[in-house]
């Protein structure tokens, strides 16, 4: 057999999917279940929630691991015990936020580190894409330091933003700040991942 000729099977991309305190939270099974159907043989996927996340839906429901800030505490008792948050900054290939709630966009822009996003997030390989996609009420997303918060993602920590969307929202108002549907989301990981599919 020519060497050459060879075809190696290229090592599966692997997808970090973060989840923070915004009620898009419970786009998390569909947006998962859709990218294990697209291209659930060429990549690993797992997801990180924060505890607020969790509010919005079942880990059961996710076709992926789920790993929380519980899960980051237990792991660690000893010295020679893991450190979560630094095995998955090294693990993953890529990470997206979906959804980047206020709260966590405020923390990343300040560089707070409180839990397993933020810390992850906190010792982040550069060289790695990080997309957000924020989602919060209107008034949240008008608010002053929305655009300075998500001015230093861009420019400072070359973040990429998919923006959100004018749809109704949890609260029943009409207006910008609803996540990007799930479908935009799952094809902006494919892109970012190169995965044909
Ligand atoms: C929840 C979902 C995904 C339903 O289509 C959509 O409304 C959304 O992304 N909302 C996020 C913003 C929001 O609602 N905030 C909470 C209080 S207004």
């Amino acid at each position: 057999m020519d060497p050459s000729k060879e075809t190696i099977p290229h090592a599966k991309k692997k997808i970090l999917i973060g989840a923070t305190g915004s009620v898009a939270s419970v786009k998390i099974p569909i947006i998962v279940k859709t990218l294990v159907e697209k291209v659930g043989h060429l990549v690993e996927i797992k997801v990180v929630a924060t505890t607020a996340a969790l509010h919005f839906f079942d880990p059961k429901d996710v076709l992926a691991e789920v790993l929380t800030d519980k899960d980051e505490w237990s792991a660690w008792n000893k010295m020679s015990d893991p450190v979560m948050h630094i095995d998955l900054r090294n693990w993953a290939d890529m990470f997206i936020i979906c959804p980047l709630d206020a709260n966590t966009l405020a923390k990343l822009a300040q560089g707070l580190c409180d839990n397993l996003i933020t810390c992850i997030l906190r010792a982040w390989d550069e060289s790695r894409p990080v997309i957000v996609c924020p989602a919060m009420n209107t008034n949240m997303w008008n608010h002053k330091f929305t655009a300075i918060h998500l001015a230093t993602l861009t420019d400072v920590l070359n973040y990429r933003i998919v923006p959100p969307i004018s749809k109704l929202l949890a609260c029943g108002d009409l207006g910008v700040g609803a996540m990007a549907e799930y479908h935009t989301i799952v094809e902006e990981i494919i892109k970012e991942v190169g995965v044909a599919h």
